[in-house]
Parts: structure tokens; sequence; C-alpha cells
């Protein structure tokens, strides 16, 4: 029987950030000024160097001071020795090589919390089943976290939600016990995959309503495709094993949201470049930071076929990124086969059999009865 208690907070655990990027530094703010003794890897010795003497990371945070407790180092077996809590931010395409390098330092014990929101291009995998496969440790060592975390509102201290996911619920709430403060709550759920793929399909979606938004189109249309665009995420997410109430939670709905409504997000900002009519390449030339969603279109779209999901908006963005479909002919009503009537689902109902509606009656009936699915964000 898995335990339900409360997590209490554990002062002074020993924990490390591998990455230095916007996430990864923020992260190490939260949980620092969460109590926990945070150690930071930074590829670049120059970028340690500043966190650790003047407790600023100027590349991705500029302006923001971090909590004088944060260290940071550009030595792996520094930043490893002794952490109990491992969390991963480096680009989601070069988690497997990075992985390698971390293992010789990693504590057998320790936990690893993957704060990425990208597949693997080469196999379509999600982070947590790279780490599994690469580290050889069992699923139950994992965790992942996610939800609409924009990093410099957070590095501002805005109250913020997020939700830790494990099959283990006690490993999701030892990290939630760590990774929160006054500023930053985390929720708990052992839906890993409906978590994980949350994250990665929202961004997607923010690319779509980037796009739009370029190409000057208004708020029916943005609107339009945040709605048909969770009932893509919920419909992919759910074939792969998924509760259809992450998706509407945090991880899914609530990321939407920050993701594609904020100029913060380099997804959205990758989507309007492209709807302004720049070419791909200049793009990726132009973006200083990682925008997964570029890299996760097309493992996606596979993934989608081999399970016979439609995603109508994800692939008229590829088309987009192809160069074969023009921005301002992006719509968010198109399907498959241009069904005319009623609002189509993957199965060819109509709206009223839709996962989403499926996944919001299961949640109310839920709240009526007092209880809670693996899916829902518990506190
Ligand atoms: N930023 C955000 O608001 C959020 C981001 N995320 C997710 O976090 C992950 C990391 O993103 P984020 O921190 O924003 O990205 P950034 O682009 O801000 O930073 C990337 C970091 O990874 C390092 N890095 C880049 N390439 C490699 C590589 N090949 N090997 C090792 N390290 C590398 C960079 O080092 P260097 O500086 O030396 O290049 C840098 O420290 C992504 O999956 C993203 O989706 C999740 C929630 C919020
Ligand atoms: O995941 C994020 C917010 O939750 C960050 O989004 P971007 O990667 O698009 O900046």
């Amino acid at each position: 029987m898995k335990s339900r208690t409360h997590p209490r907070k554990v002062a002074g655990k020993r924990v490390a950030v591998l990455g230095a990027g916007s996430w990864g530094t923020t992260f190490a703010k939260i949980l620092a000024d969460g109590g926990a003794d945070v150690v930071m890897w930074a590829r670049r010795p120059e970028v340690a160097r500043e966190i650790q003497e003047a407790k600023r990371n100027s590349d991705y945070l500029p302006g923001v001071n971090l909590p004088l407790g944060v260290r940071a180092t550009s030595r792996l077996d520094l930043a490893l020795a002794g952490a109990e809590q491992v969390y991963v931010s480096v680009p989601s395409q070069s988690l497997r090589d990075n992985l390698k390098m971390f293992a010789p330092h990693l504590n057998a014990n320790a936990i690893v919390i993957s704060l990425m929101k990208g597949v693997e291009k080469s196999s379509g995998m999600r982070m947590s089943e790279v780490i599994a496969e690469v580290l050889q440790i069992d699923e139950s060592q994992i965790a992942v976290i996610s939800g609409p975390n924009l990093a410099l509102e957070i590095a501002k201290e805005q109250p913020t939600a997020a939700v830790v996911s494990s099959t283990s619920l006690e490993t999701a709430q030892a990290v939630a016990s760590v990774a929160r403060n006054k500023y930053f709550h985390s929720f708990v759920n052992t839906d890993v995959i409906g978590t994980e793929f949350g994250g990665v399909l929202k961004n997607l979606i923010a690319v779509a309503i980037g796009i739009v938004d370029g190409a000057g189109y208004g708020e029916n249309t943005k609107a339009s495709i945040i709605t048909r665009g969770l009932v893509e995420m919920t419909d992919f997410a759910v074939a792969f094993g998924a509760h259809p109430e992450t998706l509407s939670g945090l991880a899914g709905l609530g990321d939407l949201i920050a993701t594609s409504q904020s100029p913060l997000s380099r997804n959205n900002t990758a989507g309007r470049l492209l709807g302004q009519g720049y070419h791909l390449n200049d793009v990726v030339n132009q973006m200083q930071q990682t925008t997964e969603g570029l890299a996760s279109v097309g493992p996606i779209l596979e993934l989608a076929r081999a399970k016979g999901v439609e995603m109508p908006i994800v692939e008229q963005v590829r088309q987009v990124l192809a160069g074969t479909l023009d921005p301002k002919d992006i719509a968010p009503h198109l399907t498959t086969d241009d069904e005319p009537q009623g609002e189509r689902t993957k199965d060819g109902q109509a709206e009223g059999g839709s996962a989403v509606r499926r996944a919001f009656k299961r949640a109310f009936d839920q709240l009526r009865h007092g209880g809670r699915g693996a899916g829902s964000d518990r506190p």
C-alpha cells in the first residue's frame, strides 16, 4: 500500500542540478529557497564560476540574484558527490550523451528527476525512458516535473504550481517535499506518461499559436487552436496510457495556456517568426535557447501514426516547418478527411465522445465522490 501522508519539508537535503541554462538555474533557486543544499553543474567553467562567485547567470537569467547557498562547478564528480536527488535540465536531444557522462558519478540510490520537455528524435522515447535505459535504474527511482513554468517568471518569485510525477508515489512525494517553497508549489501524481507528454505536446501547440499570431490572426483563431490542440494532446497521451485528467491539469492545460500566450516562450516565439515568413533555418539560428517543439514534431507524428491518432494541428505545424504550407493557411478546424460536421475526434465521434469531455466528466465524478485518480494533481 502506498503512503498518502503529506510530505514534510526536509531541510538541507543535498541535491544536484545538472544543466545551467534558464530552467536549470531557476530550479536551483527554487530548491535553495526551499532549504536544500544545492550544487549546480555547468558544462562551461565560466558559467559555473559566475554562479559560484557572483551568484548570477547573466547568459540565461540576466538581472536575477541567486540565493547565496547555490554553489556551482563544471566538475561532475563534485556536483554529484553525496547528491540524494539529481535534477537534470539539458536539451532533450543531448540527454543520452550527458547521462553517459553522469553515470560514473551518480549515487546508486539517488532519485533522478527530469525537468525536460522533449522526446528523443532518434527513438521517440520520453526523457524518463531514456534515463531508465541509460542509467539502468528502476522507474520508481525516477521522477519528472512539469507544469506552467516559464523560468523567468519563477526566477522573479511569481507564485507558480507544478506537478511532480513518478510511478512511485513515495518518490514523487520525496521530490515534492524538496522542490517547493513560498512561491513554488509541487503537486504529485503517478501518471508519468501523461505528465511528460503534456509538457512535450503543449510545445507543439504553442508553435502553432505562434504561427497564427505571426500570420496576423486574432483571438478566435488562437482560442480555437488551443481548444482543439488540447483534444489532440489528450487523444495522443491517452493512446499511450495516460490518464486524461492529467491533460486537463497543470501539466496539460495549465502549461498549454502559459506557453501559448507568453512572449517568454521560446516555442511560441519560434512559431511567431515562422508565421511572419522567416525560414526555419533562420529561426533556429535566431533562437539562442532550447526550443524543444521544433525537434519533437517529427517523432510525435510518427508515434501518433503508429497508434492511429489524428493530429491535424501538429501535422500542419510540420508542413509549415517544412515550407510546404503557407502559415496563413493553417487552420484549427482541418481534419485528415475534411469531415464537415461536428467537432471530430480520433474515433470519428462528435465532441460529446472526445477524451477531453470524458476527462472532465471523470474529474467531476471524482470530485462528487471525493476520490482522486492517479492522474489528478494532489497536494
Ligand atoms: N526555460 C523554461 O522556462 C523551461 C524549460 N524547460 C525544459 O528544460 C529543458 C532545458 O531547457 P532550458 O534550461 O530552458 O534551456 P537553455 O537553452 O536555457 O539551457 C540549456 C542548458 O543546457 C546546456 N546544454 C546545451 N547543449 C548541451 C549539450 N549538448 N550538452 C550539455 N549541455 C548542453 C547549456 O549549456 P551552454 O550554456 O554551455 O550551452 C545550458 O546550460 C528543456 O527540455 C525545456 O523544455 C521546462 C520548463 C521551463
Ligand atoms: O515549458 C515552458 C513553460 O512551462 C517553457 O516553454 P518554452 O520552452 O516554450 O520557453
